[in-house]
């Protein structure tokens, strides 16, 4: 099986690795000179042009795009669509927009071409090893690329989520999760920090990893970056966010289903980015106001 890659970062790269561990021959591409050089040591193709790479593909061909969200992706689906022909397969493994995706399907499909939005989860680690994918498209010619998810997933690490759409759409919500769970993570360790207790953070993110409710890769992950860094001291708390939790919530107010875990944790995202905020200024103002409450003010050096 041979597959055309467009994207090698952090995700794409690993991709590439986990395929050609299984096997599969990768003809590659990215804007970025360096990764094409980077890629040619994993024992994939590089090449200079997205042409010349769909030329070196045989047919029916399949391109894998690993690119951000957004514009980029859509200048490949419009690149894709005039390049590729009838039978060919377009799959998006970056976190698009699931409506994107829909409309990506219909573009390409106009020209004959597939398109399957594959979700994909498990990070750097689940893209080089056992990665997990949520995966919408034409589910007979789903039958065609099967294998690669057979190959490149953990065992019982994919799943055939229906029309095109539903793939992202699934990621999107998982996201969502994401957002829930890491903050009420963040949020236990804000409380021991501020504890009359001495908390080693990484013993207790072991501890909890090992046996209870609470176990679970971002626990081993919490434990890993804590043993990096024993309290984060070398961190500012700045949560940024790429989009996917927006767009859980989004949907969420759409279908009027109340998810007050994840849209505060996106609440919290957006306001990590912030130093000081107009609202904390005008609720002082108003205390200030009415009650005569104390105000912090401002340093003249502050500005
Ligand atoms: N980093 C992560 O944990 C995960 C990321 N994703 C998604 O996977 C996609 C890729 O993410 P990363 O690898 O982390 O990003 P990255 O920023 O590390 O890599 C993106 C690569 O795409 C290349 N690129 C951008 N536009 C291009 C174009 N028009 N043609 C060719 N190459 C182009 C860039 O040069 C870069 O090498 C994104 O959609 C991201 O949201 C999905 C799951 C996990
Ligand atoms: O999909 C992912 C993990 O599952 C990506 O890491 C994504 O970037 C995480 O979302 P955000 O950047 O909004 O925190």
């Amino acid at each position: 099986m041979n597959i055309g890659m467009i994207g090698l970062g952090k995700m794409g790269m690993n991709l590439v690795r986990n395929l050609r561990d299984h096997e599969i021959a990768v003809a590659a591409y990215d804007l970025n000179a360096d990764a094409r050089a980077i890629v040619a040591q994993t024992g994939a193709v590089a090449y200079a042009t997205v042409d010349d790479m769909i030329a070196a593909l045989p047919t029916p061909k399949i391109v894998w795009l690993m690119v951000p969200a957004g514009y980029p992706t859509q200048s490949c689906i419009d690149a894709l669509a005039e390049s590729l022909s009838a039978g060919d397969i377009v799959i998006d493994g970056g976190n698009s927009f699931y409506r994107d995706s829909m409309a990506h399907a219909q573009q390409l499909a106009a020209n004959g071409i597939h398109f399957f939005d594959a979700g994909t989860s498990g990070g750097m680690a689940g893209a080089r090893h056992d990665g997990n994918f949520m995966i919408g498209g034409d589910q007979k010619t789903f039958a065609v690329i099967e294998p690669i998810f057979q190959a490149i997933a953990q065992t019982d690490g994919y799943l055939y989520t229906g029309p095109a759409g539903s793939g992202h759409y699934l990621k999107m919500v998982h996201n969502g999760i994401e957002y829930g769970m890491m903050q009420a993570i963040g949020e236990g360790f804000e409380v021991l920090a501020k504890s009359d207790f001495d908390y080693d953070n990484e013993a207790v993110a072991k501890l909890w990893d090992h046996g209870s409710v609470i176990r679970g890769w971002l626990m081993a992950l919490a434990q890993s970056a804590f043993s990096d860094d024993p309290k984060l001291d070398e961190l500012k708390g700045v949560m940024h966010s790429s989009g996917e939790g927006a767009w859980t919530v989004e949907e969420a107010l759409r279908l009027h289903v109340p998810t007050p875990v994840i849209s505060s944790a996106l609440m919290m995202r957006y306001r990590s980015e912030e130093d000081d905020t107009m609202t904390g200024k005008v609720v002082a103002a108003l205390r200030n106001q009415f009650g005569g409450h104390a105000v912090d003010k401002k340093l003249v050096s502050e500005g």
